[in-house]
């Protein structure tokens, strides 16, 4: 995503919803076309936490999740491999969701804890960023973005200096990108916030902007985002073969519009609007 002009923040949020509703299929509202498609296939859960896990408020310090909510995906990963794909920090999710059956990919997928199996696709490059944890332990830390890290605290630093002036803007570090909060700055404050956003910006040049709900997010430019994470995770899992496998990924944000273009979840997409 790319702001046309100093109006970019006042992208309204819910037309991209209805967009993406339009494209995509209701998946309640076609429970028993998902359900035909899965017959006999290995499901895999991929959920995101903002404003799917967790309801969109205007602290994002207090998103919690509902004791309902931890209780349906502590449920739902008993049965099927489960993981949450946030752009918040690693630490911060799992703080949120406090779950131990569930795996975690925090900053956009930057930051994964899996289970350590060896990579039988291509993502090839990929291991060499895995980090065991432990030799005893069985999971390992995927980090591609590591290098970026001074850089990054630097950049939030800066972040936090500019925009101190202005009221209700709030910077987040999710530690491997740092979010830029605008929902509660005034209308008439978006365009110098986002000036100021683009003149730290500016001496970076291995970064770039994305833009998420009443949120400007600085992320390292690799390639690398939720979808690389989604196939990171089936990977690791053994379960890359598409013909036995139905991902099913939960968002409601641009970034996981990333998740939904994988071409194993684009296909089983695809496959329930035949039916
Ligand atoms: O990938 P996600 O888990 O959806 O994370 C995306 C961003 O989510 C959070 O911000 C959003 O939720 C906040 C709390 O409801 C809300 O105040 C904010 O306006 C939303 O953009 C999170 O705080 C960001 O860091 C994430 O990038």
């Amino acid at each position: 995503m790319r702001s046309g002009s100093t109006s970019a923040l006042m992208r309204d949020d819910s037309m991209y919803s209805r967009g993406a509703l339009l494209e995509h299929p209701c998946a309640l509202r076609t429970f028993d076309r998902m359900m035909k498609v899965a017959k006999g296939k290995r499901m895999v859960v991929f959920l995101d936490y903002d404003g799917t896990l967790s309801p969109i408020v205007d602290d994002p310090d207090r998103a919690f999740m509902s004791d309902e909510m931890r209780a349906a995906v502590r449920e739902v990963a008993k049965y099927f491999p489960t993981a949450i794909i946030s752009g918040r920090s690693r630490d911060k999710v799992k703080e949120f969701v406090e779950l131990s059956n569930v795996y975690y990919a925090g900053s956009h997928g930057m930051d994964i804890i899996a289970p350590a199996r060896p990579l039988k696709s291509s993502l090839n490059d990929a291991k060499n960023h895995a980090i065991p944890l432990d030799k005893k332990d069985s999971d390992v830390l995927f980090q591609p973005a590591q290098r970026f890290l001074p850089a990054i605290q630097e950049m939030f630093t800066k972040l936090e200096e500019k925009t101190r002036n202005i009221q209700g803007a709030k910077i987040e570090d999710n530690r491997f990108c740092v979010s830029v909060h605008f929902r509660r700055v005034r209308e008439e404050d978006y365009s110098i916030l986002e000036e100021k956003v683009k003149s730290v910006l500016e001496n970076y040049s291995e970064f770039h902007l994305t833009w998420g709900k009443k949120v400007i997010e600085i992320r390292p430019s690799i390639e690398w985002n939720k979808g690389h994470a989604l196939e990171y995770l089936l990977d690791t899992l053994g379960l890359s073969n598409s013909s036995e496998v139905l991902p099913l990924y939960i968002g409601d944000d641009r970034t996981d519009e990333d998740a939904f273009k994988v071409k194993i979840v684009a296909e089983c997409l695809e496959s329930m609007s035949y039916l």
